[in-house]
């Protein structure tokens, strides 16, 4: 499998003296891995995603996506490389309220400018994978929180994002529908092969990844492998480890 992020020594010091937000952090990630980013707060999860989505600078050390160090790019290159190979989730959905389901989800392929015909095609595929089939043709404001974060997710993955990026995903979702979004993250996963980075408070939720990087104070403390162990087990292994930790916010 090939690795989709190399991550080389990256450091980031916001200010002069200030105490590096990320210390010399390394890992590789795989195409089709599901990788949970966990850490109390202020670790510098955060950092870490701004800096791997070329939303911010490292101070030192290499990112690479998909073999393009991210340093080479100008801002207008970085942008453009966000809007073809990345995808976003975020806790706030993002939604435009005046497009209907449908028009949200497509508005990545529109941009792409493809066919109409196979845009119709992707997005009603995708909405069936995600439970949302028969909203297509409401407008956000008909949905429940729940369902808008799965058209935020739809439309992120259905541009086939080489990574996707998901920030706290769940953070504002009740236990079921954080369960729906997840179950619809692992199939995309699994069957779509999208490659996912999740930064999460929420042991339960990280248990739905495959393998998990603990951070401290700007360093990768601990990594969790779940392997083959069953999902429920593995959230008992996060828990363990958060409460070691006391990374409880
Ligand atoms: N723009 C900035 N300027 C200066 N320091 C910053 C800036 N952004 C973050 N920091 C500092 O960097 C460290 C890591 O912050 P970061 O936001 O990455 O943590 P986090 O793990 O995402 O926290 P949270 O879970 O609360 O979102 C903290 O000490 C924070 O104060």
């Amino acid at each position: 499998m090939h690795t989709v992020l190399q991550v080389k020594d990256v450091t980031k010091i916001y200010k002069k003296g200030q105490k590096p937000s990320l210390h010399k952090v390394s890992f590789q990630v795989c195409e089709g891995e599901f990788i949970g980013i966990m850490g109390a707060s202020g670790s510098g999860k955060t950092t870490l995603l701004n800096v791997l989505s070329t939303i911010d600078k490292p101070t030192g050390g290499d990112v690479y996506l998909n073999n393009i160090n991210l340093k080479s790019l100008t801002d207008t290159q970085a942008a453009d490389f966000r809007r073809d190979h990345l995808g976003f989730i975020f806790q706030e959905y993002f939604l435009l309220d005046s497009l209907t389901i449908r028009e949200n989800i497509s508005v990545p392929l529109t941009l792409k400018k493809l066919p109409p015909d196979q845009i119709e095609t992707m997005v009603t595929d995708l909405a069936k994978r995600f439970g949302i089939a028969s909203q297509l043709e409401k407008y956000p404001n008909e949905l429940s929180g729940g369902q808008r974060q799965r058209v935020s997710a739809a439309r992120a993955i259905v541009k086939h994002p080489g990574l996707l990026f998901a920030d706290e995903p769940t953070g504002a979702l009740d236990s079921s529908s954080a369960t729906e979004l997840l179950e619809a993250l692992k199939e995309a996963n699994s069957v779509l092969n999208t490659t996912i980075l999740m930064v999460t408070h929420d042991p339960y939720a990280a248990s739905f990844a495959s393998r998990i990087f603990l951070f401290k104070d700007g360093c990768i403390f601990r990594e969790l492998h779940r392997e083959k162990a069953d999902r429920r087990r593995f959230y008992e292994q996060i828990v363990d480890e958060v409460a070691e930790l006391d990374m409880d916010r």
